[in-house]
């Protein structure tokens, strides 16, 4: 197991005018054991972070250690990492077993050795049963349990996932996700998992690192990135749905923007006024989205409730007050979106 350590990465592709800066310098200390992903929208550089992490980009500046080792300039098979990826990469004509083994038997591992391993990973992930059968007789999410095992057998230092969960349905995903959790329980070993899906993220990490067009924006757990948002950006991306953020709340100071989750703020006989536009059952929730009235025309600001399925629903055109909980009030710099602790 080991460390992680990134200072000041910096990614560009290409050279001299045509070059393309997709990493800005991202600097990130990642302990022992931690099982961190990395989520942000698409083309945020989340891949191209992991993927430079793993050695199969290069680093453009700055440094990259795992286990307090430059790996800089070390090949992928230097740096005793193991990679599942999105599309499992399996070997079609391979046994499960086989499948598994295949890396140890490239490092000359004794044959007995491969077995023991084999054996245990596949008790560890359930897989006991497959091992003769090819992947094209197994379902998704089997094949997505080898591509695991295929890692787990190496023993690396360090895990790297790079949205491995994307092709499977939605109910094998949470499934899948509990069984990633598990193995990280029952292992330890240092992870950096990649996702596009806010939810994965939250759910899985200990630490998350936030990312939107090349830079890191928030790194903390996932209570800090939800409850304290250093940005406008992670605010909006963390939460669904996202938070509300507000030029033109009513008590409002110029250049700051409001922000509330929907969820906090409660109907009320007086406070902030809004016209009902629309009202959506979600099941054990209701939204709610009302446009203020206080200002002039159509400001194109629509604020979201979130009530319990069992609060009374307004009807549309309806006036509604409500009132943001006082310690569930943040406030961002209109300019840079960066969260003000005092406004
Ligand atoms: N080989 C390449 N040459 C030039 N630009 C590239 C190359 N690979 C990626 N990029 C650019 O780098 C940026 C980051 O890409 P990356 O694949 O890391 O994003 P991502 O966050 O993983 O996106 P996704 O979720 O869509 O996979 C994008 O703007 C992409 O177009």
């Amino acid at each position: 197991m080991a460390s992680i350590e990134l200072k000041n990465v910096i990614k560009r592709y290409g050279t001299g005018k045509t070059a393309n800066q997709v990493i800005h310098g991202v600097n990130a200390q990642i302990k022992d054991g931690e099982f961190i992903v990395i989520v942000g929208p698409s083309g945020c550089g989340k891949s191209t972070l992991l993927r430079m992490v793993a050695g199969l980009e290069e680093i453009s500046d700055g440094t990259i250690s795992i286990g307090n080792r430059v790996v800089n300039d070390l090949e992928p098979s230097e740096r005793d990492i193991a990679m599942v990826f999105q599309n499992y990469a399996l070997y079609p004509h391979m046994s499960v077993f086989d499948n598994m083994a295949y890396g140890l038997k490239i490092a000359k591992v004794p044959e007995a050795e491969i077995k023991t391993r084999v054996d245990k990973a596949a008790k560890i992930l359930e897989l006991g049963a497959y091992l003769d059968r090819k992947p094209k007789a197994l379902s998704g999410g089997q094949r997505q349990r080898v591509a695991m095992g295929r890692a787990i057998v190496r023993q690396p230092q360090v895990f790297l996932f790079d949205e491995p969960l994307s092709n499977l349905d939605a109910k094998l995903r949470a499934q899948t996700r509990l069984e990633i959790q598990k193995l990280h329980r029952e292992l330890g070993i240092t992870s950096l998992f990649v996702t596009h899906d806010q939810v994965e993220a939250m759910t899985l990490a200990q630490r998350m690192i936030v990312m939107n067009g090349g830079v890191m924006e928030q790194f903390g757990t996932p209570e800090e990135v939800y409850t304290r948002p250093a940005t406008t950006f992670v605010a909006s991306f963390i939460g669904s749905p996202p938070m509300n953020l507000l030029k033109n709340a009513p008590d409002a100071k110029a250049g700051v923007i409001t922000g509330v989750r929907p969820e906090h703020l409660d109907i009320t006989p007086n406070g902030w006024s809004l016209a009902v536009e629309a009202v959506e059952m979600l099941g054990a929730e209701r939204l709610i989205y009302g446009r203020w009235t206080h200002t002039q025309g159509n400001d194109g600001e629509v604020v979201i409730i979130r009530t319990e399925e069992s609060a009374a629903v307004p009807a549309i055109g309806a006036t509604l007050h409500v009132t943001p909980r006082p310690a569930k009030i943040h406030h961002f710099d209109a300019n840079t979106g960066r969260r003000l602790e005092t406004v």
